[in-house]
C-alpha cells in the first residue's frame, strides 16, 4: 500500500533536482541563537516548540493567509522555545521563504521541519536561517540518516532526530542523537494517540544526556500535563496554536511543570 509518506517522499525527488539546479551559498549571515538541546536539558517546565503549519496532509487548510513573521512574534511572546517552521509546499503549503521571515524576526532557534533525504535540503535549511533540522527515522535507511546527520552537525546545525516506535528509538541512538521527537501520528495511518510518548519514554534512556521532545495532537494542559509525567521536555505544537485564538493563552496552558527525570 502506497502511504502518504511515501508520496511526500517521492514529491521530494523532482523538488530536490530544482534545488541542484539553485544551490545557495554557504555563506549566509548567522544569528547566533540559544541551542536548543541546553534550553531542554533538565529545564523544570515543558517547553514549547510552536509551528507554523497553513496546511496538512491529515487535515486540509488549517490556516489561510497567515502572516508567518507576525505568528512567529506572538509564539516568542508566549514564551515558546524554538519555532518550527513547516517547508513543504505541495502538501503543507509551506515554503523556505516562510522560514526566511520568521527567522529574520524572531532570534530563538528555528527548526526546519521538511522531509529530508538529501544534502541539499538541509543547505537550503541554513541558507534560509535555520538553527535546527528534522530527520524522520521512518524517510530514511540508517546509512543515510547517519550521513545526513553528520551532514547537518558539520554545518553547526542541531538535529532533531524523529521516531515513532522502539526500533526508530534504538536507530536514533545508534547515531547518538541527543534531540529525539516522538511523533504521536503514525505518518502512514495519520492516527494520533499520545500514548506512543508513554510506550516510547518508558524505554527512553533518561539517564543519558538526551531529551525527548512529544510531537503533535497536543491540544490542552490536559495532554501537556500527560505527556510532562511520561518525561518529555517539550512538546512541538501545530494545528492547535494555529487554530487559537488565543495564541498567548494557549502556549502558555502548555508551559506546566515537570519532574526531571534522570533515571
Ligand atoms: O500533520 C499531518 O497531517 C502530517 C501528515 C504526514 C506527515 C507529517 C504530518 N505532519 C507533520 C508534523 O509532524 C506535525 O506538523 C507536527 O508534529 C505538529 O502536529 P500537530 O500539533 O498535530 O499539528
Amino acid at each position: 500500500m502506497t502511504t502518504i509518506l511515501d508520496k511526500i517522499l517521492a514529491a521530494k525527488i523532482g523538488q530536490i533536482e530544482q534545488m541542484l539546479l539553485r544551490p545557495v551559498s554557504d555563506q549566509a549571515e548567522i544569528i547566533v541563537r540559544k541551542s536548543l538541546f541546553d534550553a531542554l536539558y533538565q529545564s523544570k517546565t515543558l517547553q514549547v516548540i510552536s509551528e507554523i503549519k497553513r496546511a496538512s496532509p491529515s487535515k486540509g487548510l488549517i490556516a489561510e493567509g497567515i502572516n508567518p513573521a507576525e505568528k512567529a512574534t506572538r509564539y516568542v511572546d508566549a514564551g515558546a522555545v524554538c519555532i518550527s517552521v513547516l517547508t513543504d509546499t505541495p502538501f503543507f503549503q509551506g515554503t523556505f521563504d516562510d522560514l526566511a521571515e520568521v527567522a529574520r524576526t524572531v532570534d530563538i532557534p528555528i527548526l526546519c521541519k521538511d522531509f529530508i533525504i538529501h544534502p541539499i535540503q538541509i543547505d537550503y535549511a541554513k541558507n534560509a536561517g535555520a538553527a535546527v533540522v528534522l530527520l524522520i527515522v521512518a524517510a530514511l535507511e540508517q546509512g543515510m540518516l547517519n550521513s545526513l546527520y553528520k551532514y547537518a552537525v558539520s554545518k553547526g546545525l542541531e538535529v532533531l532526530v524523529e521516531v515513532h516506535d522502539s526500533v526508530e528509538l534504538d536507530r536514533a541512538l545508534q547515531l547518538d542523537a541527543k534531540i529525539i521527537g516522538i511523533n504521536n501520528r503514525d505518518l502512514r495511518t495519520f492516527q494520533v494517540d499520545l500514548s506512543r510518548t508513554a510506550e516510547i519514554a518508558a524505554i527512553f534512556p533518561f539517564e543519558e544526556e538526551r531529551v525527548l521532545i512529544s510531537e503533535s495532537g497536543i491540544w490542552d494542559s490536559i495532554d501537556a500535563i500527560k505527556v510532562a509525567s511520561y518525561g518529555a521536555s517539550a512538546v512541538l505544537v501545530g494545528e492547535s496554536l494555529m487554530r487559537s485564538g488565543e495564541i498567548e493563552n494557549a502556549v502558555r496552558s502548555l508551559q506546566v511543570k515537570r519532574e526531571v527525570i534522570t533515571s
